[in-house]
């Protein structure tokens, strides 16, 4: 199926565009109304996630609601602990619990490599609806965790600020935590393949966490996985976000992947520096900037257009958008992205 819209692809293989290409992490999500209604009409989260007809609707809110050059499968990174072997919940107001954690190479053991197309069956579907559905409108974005991340949250059984059972496990045992995050590899780059098997267009690496660990340690357990799952996708443009890593930078100016992602602490300039030229940057608005007055959203999202000059860039936040933002001012935020960067 042709595309209509393939600014973000084209963007992403640094090939010429019109404009600057924009969407939003976590755009389908609490800020629409319409997602909510969707939402209130269910048990909860999970039953959004697991039911492809329902995830393909959300997919498709932000695209028609917003205007957005791109769609992103509703679903969530932890889906694949869970089909692991570690279950979630998903507490309202709180965030995930893991009901049971791994701590012992025991635990270690009974995980297992899942197979996509029996576990995770029901994201696939969702790609595959929400790709009829869209009909060539926008390109989709399928994503996964990068393993470190999917590893803090297996050990440490929820969201944290430190992670710090996460981390002493490192420390502690680095063999077992190896042979996890080998696990946790293997099934990544098995459901990443099924996705764009599925019809996935781009697909998106989140290490939300990768901030929280020394420059070394990221290298050894984070950043080397993150490198295989790449190399297992030559065919597709792969985008890595890892959050608060700019330490790893000129590690990532070496990755077999298309596009970075850049956070909103990150310098746009001293970042291209250490990219060079062979990789489109993504990013990096604040997402408090959406807080502003309309005339704020403006002249912020000026800024950061002009911080990134053009050429190779994705218009995006530095992280996920928060839910209690206005989608007007989302929407002033898209309209000033397409507007002003009109080559
Ligand atoms: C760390 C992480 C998670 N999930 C995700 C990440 C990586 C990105 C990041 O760093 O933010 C990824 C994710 N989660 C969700 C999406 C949907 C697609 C999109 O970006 O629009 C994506 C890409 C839906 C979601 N995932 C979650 C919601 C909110 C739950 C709800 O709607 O009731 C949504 C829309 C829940 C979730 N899921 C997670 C947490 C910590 C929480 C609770 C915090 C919160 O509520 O925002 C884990």
């Amino acid at each position: 199926m042709q595309l209509k819209n393939d600014l973000l692809l084209r963007a992403a293989l640094g090939q010429p565009t019109e404009r600057t290409p924009v969407w939003l992490m976590r755009q389908a999500g609490r800020i629409l109304p319409e997602y909510r209604a969707v939402r209130e009409r269910l048990s909860g989260f999970k039953e959004l996630v697991e039911t492809p007809e329902l995830a393909a609707e959300v997919t498709i809110q932000p695209v028609d609601l917003l205007d957005v050059d791109a769609a992103i499968i509703f679903s969530d990174i932890l889906v694949v602990p869970e089909a692991m072997g570690c279950t979630y919940e998903m507490i309202e107001k709180r965030g995930p619990i893991f009901p049971k954690t791994v701590k012992t190479a025991a635990d270690v053991a009974s995980m297992r490599i899942a197979d996509p197309h029996e576990h995770l069956g029901y994201v696939l579907d969702a790609i595959k609806v929400t790709k009829r559905e869209l009909n060539g409108r926008v390109p989709l974005i399928g994503f996964a965790g990068a393993p470190w991340t999917i590893f803090a949250y297996m050990v440490e059984g929820s969201g944290s600020k430190t992670f710090s059972h996460a981390r002493k496990m490192l420390y502690e045992d680095p063999e077992l935590s190896h042979t996890l995050l080998q696990k946790i590899t293997a099934t990544t780059i098995a459901y990443l393949q099924a996705q764009v098997e599925a019809g996935a267009d781009l697909i998106q690496i989140f290490d939300s966490w990768a901030g929280i660990l020394p420059p070394a340690h990221y290298k050894e357990f984070s950043y080397r996985y993150i490198s295989e799952i790449c190399k297992a996708l030559p065919n597709i443009p792969v985008t890595i976000f890892a959050k608060g890593a700019f330490f790893a930078m000129a590690d990532f100016a070496q990755l077999d992947c298309q596009v970075i992602g850049l956070d909103w602490n990150m310098n746009v300039q001293e970042t291209r520096q250490i990219i060079g030229d062979n990789k489109t940057l993504q990013g990096n608005l604040d997402p408090c900037a959406l807080y502003n007055d309309f005339a704020g959203v403006e002249r912020e999202t000026k800024k950061m257009l002009d911080a990134f000059g053009g050429d190779r860039h994705i218009a995006n936040l530095g992280h996920g958008v928060y839910p209690d933002t206005d989608p007007e001012k989302v929407k002033c935020f898209i309209q000033t992205v397409k507007e002003y960067s009109q080559r």
